[in-house]
C-alpha cells in the first residue's frame, strides 16, 4: 500500500479526498493535517467515515508527511509552494490541488494571485493534471498541478473545436455556474443562506483568475492564440459546475458532435451526450465525469457545447485521485468508479 497525506483535511476538497482514498485498494491514507481540530479523530470530525479510518487530525508540523508517497495540498493557494521543494527532495509525488503551479507565466501568476512565488524553479517542473490533455506527462510526474473546478468544465467542452480548427480561437464566451461548495469551506457573509440561498449573481465580474488559466491550458494544447471572455456565476446549490460554452463556427460543414465523439471514445471520464441532449449537473454529482453536449447551431453561426462537473470530484479531488492514479502506473478509474449522489 503506497503511504499518503492530506495537507488540508477539513476543507471541502479535503473530506472529498478522504471519501475517495478510504476505499482506494492501493492506498492508505497515513497523515491528514488541520490546524483548527489536530488532535481530533478523523471519523469523529467526519461521522461519515466512522468505521472507515483510524487517524487523527496532526498540524502540518507534526505531520510525517516526508515518510509518505505521495502529498495531497488541499489548501488555499500559496500554501504548498512553501512546502512542496522539501518534500520532492525526500522523494515524496506531490499533487496541488490550488494554483500555485499551473500557471508557467508567473507575472500572470502574481497580478491574480497577489503575492511573489516562493518556488518559481518548480512552476517550470509541474505538469498541469488534466488528463485528457497530459496523460503520458503526468504518468512520468512527481509534482502536479490539479486544474482548477472552472478550467476544468471549460478546457474540455472547448478542446475539440480548437484542436479542429472549426471555431474563431479568439471569440470564445464562457458562461459558467458554479455550486457554493466551490468557494470553499470558510466563513464567508456572501456565503450565507440568507445571501445566496435564494438567489442567482454573477461575481468577479472585473476578472477571475481562472480565465488565465483556461486561456493558457487552451493555447499549451493547440498552439493556437485564444481570446476568452468568462463570466462566472453562483447558482443556489452546493455541489455542480454548468459551463455553456459559445464559439463562431468557422467552417458551417463540420459534424461537430462527430468531432467529440471521436476526440473522448478513449477517455474513461469524459461522456459526450448523443446529439441534441441537455446537460445538468445532477447526472455528476458525486461522480469523476465531465458530461458534455453538443447543441445544434441556431443559424447565427455560433456553436454551444455544454459541459456538466462535479467541482469536487472533476474539479478537484477525483481529478486528483485520477492523477495519482498515472502517476504510480494504476489503472487510471482506481477507485473512481462512482455512482451519481441520489437527488
Ligand atoms: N472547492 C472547490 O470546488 C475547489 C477548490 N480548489 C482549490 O483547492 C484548495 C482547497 O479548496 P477547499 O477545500 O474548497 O478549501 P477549504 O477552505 O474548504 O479548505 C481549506 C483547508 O486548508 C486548511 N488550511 C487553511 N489555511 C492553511 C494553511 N495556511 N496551511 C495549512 N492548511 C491550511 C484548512 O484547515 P485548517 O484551517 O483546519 O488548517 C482546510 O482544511 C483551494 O486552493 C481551492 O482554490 C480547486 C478546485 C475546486
Ligand atoms: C463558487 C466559487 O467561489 N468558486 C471559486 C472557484 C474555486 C477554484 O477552483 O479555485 P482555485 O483556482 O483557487 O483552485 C471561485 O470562483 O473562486
Amino acid at each position: 500500500m503506497m503511504k499518503i497525506g492530506i495537507v488540508g483535511g477539513t476543507g471541502y476538497t479535503g473530506s472529498e479526498l478522504l471519501r475517495l482514498l478510504v476505499r482506494h485498494p492501493h492506498v492508505e491514507v497515513v497523515a491528514v493535517t488541520s490546524r483548527s481540530v489536530a488532535g481530533t479523530g478523523v471519523a469523529d470530525y467526519y461521522t461519515a467515515l466512522r468505521g472507515e479510518i483510524d487517524l487523527a487530525f496532526s498540524t502540518l508540523e507534526a505531520a510525517r508527511l516526508s515518510d509518505c508517497d505521495l502529498v495531497f495540498f488541499a489548501t488555499p493557494n500559496g500554501t504548498a509552494m512553501n512546502e512542496a521543494a522539501v518534500l520532492l527532495e525526500a522523494g515524496v509525488r506531490v499533487i496541488d490541488l490550488a494554483a500555485d503551479f499551473r500557471l508557467k507565466d508567473l507575472d500572470v501568476w502574481r497580478h491574480w494571485y497577489g503575492m511573489e512565488h516562493a518556488a518559481p524553479a518548480l512552476v517550470e517542473e509541474a505538469v498541469y493534471g488534466l488528463p485528457e490533455v497530459n496523460r503520458a506527462a503526468i504518468a512520468g510526474a512527481r509534482l502536479v498541478a490539479n486544474p482548477g473546478c472552472y478550467p476544468t468544465a471549460v478546457t474540455l467542452g472547448l478542446l475539440p473545436l480548437l484542436e479542429a480548427g472549426a471555431v474563431e480561437a479568439s471569440q470564445l464566451i464562457a458562461d459558467v455556474k458554479s455550486g457554493v461548495s466551490g468557494a470553499g469551506r470558510k466563513a464567508s457573509t456572501a456565503l450565507l443562506m440568507a445571501e445566496c440561498g435564494e438567489s442567482f449573481k454573477t461575481y468577479s465580474v472585473g476578472g477571475h483568475r481562472h480565465q488565465p488559466e483556461i486561456r493558457e491550458t487552451l493555447q499549451r494544447a493547440t498552439g493556437v492564440e485564444v481570446g476568452l471572455t468568462f463570466v462566472p456565476h453562483l447558482l443556489p446549490m452546493v455541489r455542480g459546475i454548468e459551463a455553456s460554452l459559445y464559439a463562431p463556427l468557422v467552417r458551417g460543414e463540420v459534424d461537430v458532435q462527430a468531432l467529440f465523439e471521436a476526440r473522448y471514445r478513449d477517455e474513461p471520464f469524459v461522456d459526450v451526450l448523443p446529439a441534441g441532449s441537455a446537460v445538468e449537473t445532477r447526472s455528476v454529482r458525486g461522480t469523476n465525469l465531465c458530461r458534455l453536449s453538443v447543441l445544434e447551431p441556431q443559424g447565427g453561426g455560433m456553436m454551444v457545447v455544454q459541459s456538466v462537473i462535479d467541482n469536487l470530484v472533476k474539479g478537484a479531488a477525483g481529478q486528483a485521485v485520477q492523477n495519482m492514479n498515472l502517476m504510480f502506473g494504476w489503472e487510471e478509474a482506481t477507485g473512481l468508479a462512482l455512482s451519481a449522489l441520489a437527488p
